[in-house]
């Protein structure tokens, strides 16, 4: 068990490595795709199933409350915390509804869409991204694996940030630092501090 532990650890650390190389260049481009989005007045919808629902809350809350420092409050959504509006779609439409239908009643011409999904197969979540293409909301994916059949959704507005892993556990580690990340760049962004 020890041996498993340390294992877990020493993967999660690699991916992470491997990860740094070559996802830079996209979590910045989608740090400012939602910096550009943030000035512009729109806000940022977020959604995912299981772990990556988590992950979809805990980048919205940290863009309502604050991720390191003290900054006004930012517009974010989570389309997963609403269990009466979600049960409702998934019993009267399908579970495969439960984030578009939201997407269209909340989301507007530029907003974004944060889209969470380690095999990039989630049906409700690429629901939600033909939800956000017909509303002009630029998306960013947060992916695993093959990037599976969201990378085929993307336009080139979007960003793809795919974690490479084929484990789902290692993949959402990863993508927990890359909305830290994405907060980093907001927040770096938009409220610069100043040095004494
Ligand atoms: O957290 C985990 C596994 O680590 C699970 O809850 C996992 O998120 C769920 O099985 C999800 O339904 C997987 O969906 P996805 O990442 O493939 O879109
Ligand atoms: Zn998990």
């Amino acid at each position: 068990m020890l041996e498993r532990i340390k294992s877990n650890f020493t993967e999660s650390i690699q991916t992470k490595i491997a990860a740094s190389e070559a996802l830079a260049v996209p979590i910045e481009q989608a740090g400012m795709v939602m910096v550009q989005a943030l000035l512009n007045g729109k806000k940022i919808l977020s959604c995912g199933n299981g772990g990556s629902a988590g992950d979809a809350q805990h980048f919205s809350s940290e863009l309502l409350n604050r991720y390191e420092t003290e900054r006004p409050s930012l517009p974010a959504i989570a389309l997963t915390t609403d269990s009466s509006t979600i049960t409702s779609i998934a019993n009267d439409y399908h579970y495969d509804e439960v984030f578009s239908k939201q997407v269209r009643a909340l989301g507007n011409e530029g907003d974004v869409l944060l889209a969470i999904s380690t095999s990039g197969n989630s049906k409700n979540v690429i629901k939600a991204i033909e939800a956000a293409v017909a509303r002009d909301m630029p998306i960013i994916a947060l992916t695993g694996r093959d990037g599976g059949d969201i990378a085929g959704l993307l336009g080139e507005n979007d960003v793809e940030i795919r974690v490479p892993s084929p484990r789902t556990a290692r993949i959402q580690e990863v993508h927990l630092l890359v909305i830290h990340c994405l907060c980093e760049i907001i927040d770096t962004t938009l409220f610069p501090q100043t040095e004494d």
